[in-house]
């Protein structure tokens, strides 16, 4: 804040400044990078950038539901992880193609069971299985990695995995019709990607969350409002992705490090103390607010101009 306030005094006095801040305030005009298709060649995603900084990442087996078979657990791991250190991207739409969002693990996808049903002694297999399961969480996990805010724009079915995925996400956005199911009880397990561990403290009412993963009942898209796992519903799916990308078009025009930043924290501090959290954002910062980006912000606010921030 102490900086921040210096340079304002400083800015307001020293005129000497307006010519170097200018082109900063302005940024460089930069044309959007149409097709990104070829840095990002997946069986199960479809990758697009409909906006300058905004990238969609759209589940592709509309005909499978986008039921996640073996290709996606391992292609959303290294599609994240590209997003994550690509400078292009400054905010994800996940989003699902066809009739549902996701019905969630793929049943029919041979694959994905066949290390279960090995003939290795129990111990071999156990670890075997720990190490997929591993790799599974992973798939999730690095959407919260990754750095940039990740919206998902949920409708219809968004089941199972659906669950353990979109709670990984930054925002949840979903249509009137959609519905979603902790489904795993229903399939003889224990829920082991994410949702046991995120969704409650998205939604905040333990007894309501015991509720749903017990009974695997669906609930609707009014529910899953008024508990707090999505933020806004939407008529339809074409009126919830233009909401999305309108979002993702506003969180992409501030300054990356400042959204990256926010991001790295809240994670952090879900996970941790107060204390721990306030400790950490104090460290991040004393390397963060030396950023041009404070200045060129600030500056902007007191010209009433919008800032164009450069590639992070
Ligand atoms: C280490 C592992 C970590 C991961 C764990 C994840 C666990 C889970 O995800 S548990 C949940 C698994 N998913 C399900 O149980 C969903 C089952 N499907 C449904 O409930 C319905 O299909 C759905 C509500 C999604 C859609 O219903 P609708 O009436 O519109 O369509 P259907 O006629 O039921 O289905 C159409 C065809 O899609 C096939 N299908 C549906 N879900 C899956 C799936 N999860 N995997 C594979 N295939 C699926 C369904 O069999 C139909 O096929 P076909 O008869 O050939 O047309």
């Amino acid at each position: 804040m102490k900086i921040i306030t210096q340079l304002m005094k400083s800015s307001s006095r020293g005129v000497f400044l307006k010519p170097v801040l200018k082109p900063l305030l302005l940024g460089s005009a930069r044309s959007m990078s149409a097709d990104v298709t070829s840095k990002y060649n997946f069986e199960t995603l479809k990758v697009t950038q409909p906006k300058e900084f905004v990238t969609q990442v759209e589940m592709n087996r509309p005909k499978k539901l986008n039921a996640m078979n073996k290709a996606f657990w391992s292609e959303m791991r290294t599609c994240f992880q590209q997003l994550n250190s690509d400078s292009d991207c400054r905010v994800i739409v996940l989003s699902g193609a066809g009739k549902v969002f996701t019905a969630g693990l793929d049943l029919t996808d041979l694959d994905t069971v066949a290390v279960m049903q090995s003939d290795l002694d129990p111990s071999r297999k156990a670890f075997m299985i720990r190490g997929t399961i591993a790799d599974y969480q992973e798939t999730f996990t690095v959407i919260e990695k990754c750095t940039k805010p990740v919206i998902a724009a949920i409708h219809n079915a968004c089941i199972g995995g659906g669950i353990d995925m979109t709670s990984a996400c930054d925002i949840r956005y979903a249509t009137q019709d959609s519905f979603f199911q902790i489904k795993e009880v229903d399939i003889g397990l224990a829920a082991d990607v994410g949702t046991l561990q995120r969704f409650p403290k998205i939604v905040g009412n333990d007894s309501l969350v015991r509720e749903l993963i017990y009974t695997a009942r669906r609930f609707h898209s009014d529910e899953a409002k008024e508990m707090g796992f999505v933020s806004r519903i939407f008529p339809d799916k074409e009126s919830m992705l233009t909401g999305a990308m309108d979002i993702a078009e506003i969180i992409a025009s501030k300054s990356p490090v400042a959204v990256q930043g926010s991001k790295v924290s809240l994670v952090f501090s879900r996970d941790h103390s107060v204390r721990e959290g306030l400790e950490h954002v104090a460290v991040w910062n004393q390397g963060m607010l030396q950023s041009e980006d404070v200045m060129k912000a600030v500056m902007a606010g007191m010209e009433k101009k919008t800032p164009k921030f450069s590639k992070l």
